[in-house]
């Protein structure tokens, strides 16, 4: 359903408005109770004509004589205007919506379901050229007048159908039109009610008013005015425009109404409602005809630049939205960039600086670590590249400790009693690097050679031998005792293990190969103690 259903035109609305100042002004007068007897026999007339076409049918008869307020009830719903248009000229409304059969008026009818019906009602009669109403009609009170001049068209319609429908048809003659004739007043259906009646009036160069509406008007006007004195028109017309604007601003209110209320209520299929232009009461006018089909294809022009420019606008909408996200998608891009750019710089700073500087101070510790230890075995250099000890085995189980020889030992000198030719004694002192007594234990005498096995992991040749008279105790101190323990362990052992530990702990910076030969040299003869093949073999010395 579209707007135009609820259409009312400003030559209507002036028109009621001079009626009524006109019917007040009577008011006092004896035209009134004349004018009001006319009206109600006329709305007799009506019902009465109702009543026998349709007869009592579904509870929704007219009393006999009904007040204006029933008339215009009983026809609200447009149920009966369809149904007794439809007994006159079949199939003017293909499909009428009927109330519940519970229901006794159109009042429980929703709002869209009851303007179907009277839209339908009035395309048809329209259709007819018969004297047509307004939908709002039905809403108020005082707006009976064009119904019943619209039913007793209808009714003399039907007559002259009867009476074998020879010749047009014309209607007019023979009833009393209040508001005279007007040509057919199209609205545009897709525009908002206010434009409409400009577009009407300006851009089809169509006049707010016809030739028609015109002299209706100006009958009124005289009329209205022909009882007042000259000094009261002003205001009076005043009051008159007054009350145009009301009547304009209620009927935009209800018409506002209705378009909520449809809009809640309109159903998917409705396009065939979409096309139907109401046109107000109208005589027979052939030009009027040749137009509608022009005002109808100009109508729907509009409603489809209505949509274009709707459309255009989303549009317009989307596009913009588009270059926003263009935009976003730029900066986006840039910010990646930038920080690509910034992480490369941090990158490169960082490798160059930071892992250089590691890789600078990491070079730096080797070089380092290189001077300390050329600074170590330079110690040791001067240490002395050729150390001589002196151990002094203890006393074996059995032997006479009176015998020792050794006077005094200490830290690098040991003195021995040496006896003289004449029998005197004398003393004689030894110096060595270092001098070891009976109690020295095999860790201190190995801690004095420690830092030389090192200087072999650094490149530097070690040599280490024990020089003495048989049994004074070179194995002992080289390798151990017999039953040996940790506390036991000799020189060639202490030495191989500290090899080990420090290859070790220098296993990520260098890599040692350890070889072990363990040679005896016995009457100038070389023997290979570590052999596999159960002999010791001659050492070859070629
Ligand atoms: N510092 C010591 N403490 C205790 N016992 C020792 C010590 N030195 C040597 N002995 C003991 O003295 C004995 C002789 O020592 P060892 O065999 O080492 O002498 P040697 O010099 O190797 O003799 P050879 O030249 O005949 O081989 C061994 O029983 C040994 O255990």
């Amino acid at each position: 359903m579209e707007s135009n259903d609820f259409s009312f035109s400003l030559v209507s609305i002036v028109e009621d408005v001079l009626q009524q100042h006109i019917t007040r002004s009577n008011d006092a007068g004896l035209l009134l109770p004349r004018k009001l007897e006319e009206s109600s026999l006329r709305r007799y007339e009506a019902a009465a004509w109702l009543r026998e076409t349709l007869g009592v049918s579904n509870g929704r008869d007219f009393p006999a004589e009904p007040s204006e307020e029933d008339f215009r009830l009983g026809l609200r719903s447009g149920i009966v205007l369809c149904n007794v248009l439809n007994k006159v000229n079949p199939g003017s409304v293909s499909k009428v919506v009927e109330a519940p059969d519970d229901v006794a008026d159109g009042a429980a009818l929703s709002a869209f379901q009851y303007f179907e019906n009277i839209r339908n009602f009035l395309n048809a009669v329209e259709g007819m050229d018969l004297p047509s109403f307004e939908a709002s009609d039905m809403e108020k009170g005082g707006k009976s007048i064009r119904i019943v001049n619209c039913i007793l068209a209808l009714k003399s319609y039907n007559e002259w159908k009867q009476n074998g429908g020879t010749g047009p048809f014309r209607y007019g003659s023979n009833m009393k039109n209040n508001f005279g004739s007007r040509k057919p007043f199209l609205r545009k259906s897709s525009e908002p009610f206010m434009s409409s009646m400009s577009i009407t009036h300006s851009s089809t160069d169509q006049p707010l008013c016809s030739d028609g509406d015109s002299r209706s008007i100006n009958a009124l006007v005289r009329s209205f005015i022909s009882d007042k004195k000259p000094e009261d028109i002003p205001s009076v017309v005043e009051s008159v425009l007054n009350k145009v604007m009301e009547e304009v601003q209620q009927r935009l209110s209800i018409h506002n109404e209705m378009m909520k209320s449809s809009s809640k209520h309109i159903p998917e299929d409705v396009s065939s409602c979409e096309t139907v232009v109401p046109s107000q009461q109208c005589e027979q006018d052939e030009e009027a005809e040749e137009n509608i089909p022009l005002q109808v294809e100009e109508e729907n022009t509009q409603r489809i630049d209505s949509e274009h420019y709707e459309e255009q606008k989303i549009l317009l909408h989307q596009q913009k939205h588009i270059q926003e996200l263009k935009q976003t998608l730029i900066t986006t891009k840039t910010g990646m960039q930038l920080l690509q750019k910034k992480y490369q710089e941090d990158f490169f700073h960082l490798g160059s600086n930071h892992v250089n500087g590691l890789a600078h101070a990491a070079k730096g510790y080797k070089r380092v670590l290189e001077e300390n230890r050329k600074l170590y075995n330079l110690v040791q250099d001067l240490k002395g590249n050729i150390r001589v000890y002196c151990r002094v085995r203890p006393f074996l189980p059995g032997e006479p400790t009176m015998l020792s020889t050794v006077e005094h030992i200490e830290e690098g000198t040991i003195t021995i009693r040496v006896p003289s030719k004449y029998g005197k004694e004398e003393h004689k002192p030894f110096m060595f690097n270092k001098v070891f007594g009976p109690s020295a234990t095999q860790e201190e005498v190995f801690s004095d050679m420690q830092p030389l096995v090192r200087s072999v992991l650094d490149g530097y040749n070690v040599c280490i031998f024990a020089y003495g008279q048989t049994g004074s105790g070179k194995t002992f101190t080289m390798t151990g005792p017999k039953e040996l323990t940790e506390e036991s362990l000799g020189v060639n052992y202490r030495a191989l293990a500290d090899l080990f530990l420090l290859s070790n702990q220098r296993k990520d910076t260098t890599s040692y190969e350890i070889s072990v030969q363990m040679l005896e040299i016995y009457n100038e003869q070389v023997r290979d103690l570590l052999a596999t093949d159960g002999q010791t073999k001659r050492y070859p010395l070629d």
